[in-house]
């Protein structure tokens, strides 16, 4: 909607033909975006050469489970000079990659036409036109910068930034945390927990993201704290509410079943808890979620875990922030 209301004409690829359908005839996406009416310049289809070929842009936002399938779906069709964002925040699980490489494999892209677009930015919002902003990041200035104009709207304001890898792992990260807050608030543990738990959580990414060689400071900006303040505290967040479910009592499947939309955190605590090993940095409240969600550990005794940790010093751990 945002590429519409900038003037290009938008092909929109969906697997699904009645949401394609629906799309095209009422200019409705009803399930996924209920009150929005989608600019008319948006085109849907089930074609993905239709979609991808001719493009000057193309923008991939699949959950992060399917980003390699749809990738190898669109790569026959990519023009030579396309540039790529994905929005899409997660890793690849197993393979624990993040989403840039995955395309660049599938792809057969150089870094110099990747781009990631990250930030708070929740859809319901955006679709509003509400105020936002985002950031842009790839290792190309020209690239990043192609995007940005793409992107950039007098609603929606886009900053670039270089660091893919810090960007990249913020937005996957704090999916994580936002799901911690769904619990706290819903056991009712109090805002000074749920601070705790942001600002705590905000270290976390940050040490994993400088392991991986990340810029420090991106975690201070859009991507980082942006972001993780608006999952950890939005009633957008698929995050957050799957965490409020659990916090009902409610089962992980039975959660995910009555979500009907990706909780990205979920998975991303397993890679998350696993990248915390490989890289060697502690991740206290990643792994007391991994054992809630998959260990059947109460919230109440995560919580008691994380309280009775040895003592340390604030800021020796959190390098850069
Ligand atoms: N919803 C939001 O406000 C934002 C979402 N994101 C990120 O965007 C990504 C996608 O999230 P949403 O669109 O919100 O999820 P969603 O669950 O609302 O929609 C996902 C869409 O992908 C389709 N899909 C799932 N598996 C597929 C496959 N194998 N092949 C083709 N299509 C497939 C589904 O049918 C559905 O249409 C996630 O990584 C999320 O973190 C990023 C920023 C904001
Ligand atoms: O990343 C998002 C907003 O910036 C969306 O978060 P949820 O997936 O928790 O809805």
């Amino acid at each position: 909607a945002v590429l519409a209301d900038n003037g290009f004409n938008v092909a929109l690829w969906s697997r699904n033909e009645a949401q394609t359908d629906e799309i095209n005839t009422h200019r409705t996406n009803s399930r996924y975006l209920k009150d929005a009416v989608l600019p008319s310049r948006i085109t849907a289809t089930t074609d993905m050469g239709q979609a991808v070929s001719g493009a000057e842009l193309v923008l991939f936002v699949a959950p992060s489970a399917a980003m390699r399938d749809v990738a190898k779906q669109a790569a026959p069709f990519l023009d030579a000079d396309a540039i790529v964002v994905h929005a899409t925040k997660g890793f690849e699980s197993g393979t624990y990659k993040r989403m840039t490489t995955v395309l660049s494999e599938e792809l057969s892209l150089g870094d110099d036409r990747l781009v990631v677009l990250s930030g708070p930015s929740h859809a319901e919002e955006v679709v509003r036109k509400l105020p936002t902003t985002v950031v842009v990041a790839s290792t190309s200035k020209e690239a990043a910068e192609r995007a940005q104009d793409a992107f950039i709207t007098n609603y929606f304001r886009v900053y670039t930034n270089k660091d893919v890898v810090g960007v990249e792992v913020a937005g996957a990260i704090k999916n994580i945390i936002a799901l911690g807050a769904g619990l706290t608030d819903g056991l009712g543990f109090g805002d000074n927990a749920k601070a705790a738990l942001l600002t705590r959580g905000l270290a976390e990414i940050s040490r994993l993201g400088n392991a991986m060689g990340a810029n420090p400071l991106t975690f201070a900006g859009l991507a980082g704290v942006g972001d993780l303040v608006v999952t950890c505290t939005s009633k957008h967040s698929r995050n957050w509410r799957a965490g409020s479910l659990l916090a009902e009592g409610l089962s992980l499947d039975d959660v995910l079943s009555q979500m009907g939309m990706v909780v990205e955190g979920v998975r991303t605590t397993s890679t998350a808890r696993e990248l915390s090993h490989q890289f060697g940095v502690e991740m206290p409240i990643t792994e007391q979620l991994y054992q809630v969600l998959f260990q059947q550990k109460t919230p109440r005794s995560a919580v008691e875990s994380l309280m009775g940790r040895g003592r340390t010093h604030e800021t020796e751990d959190t390098a850069g922030i």
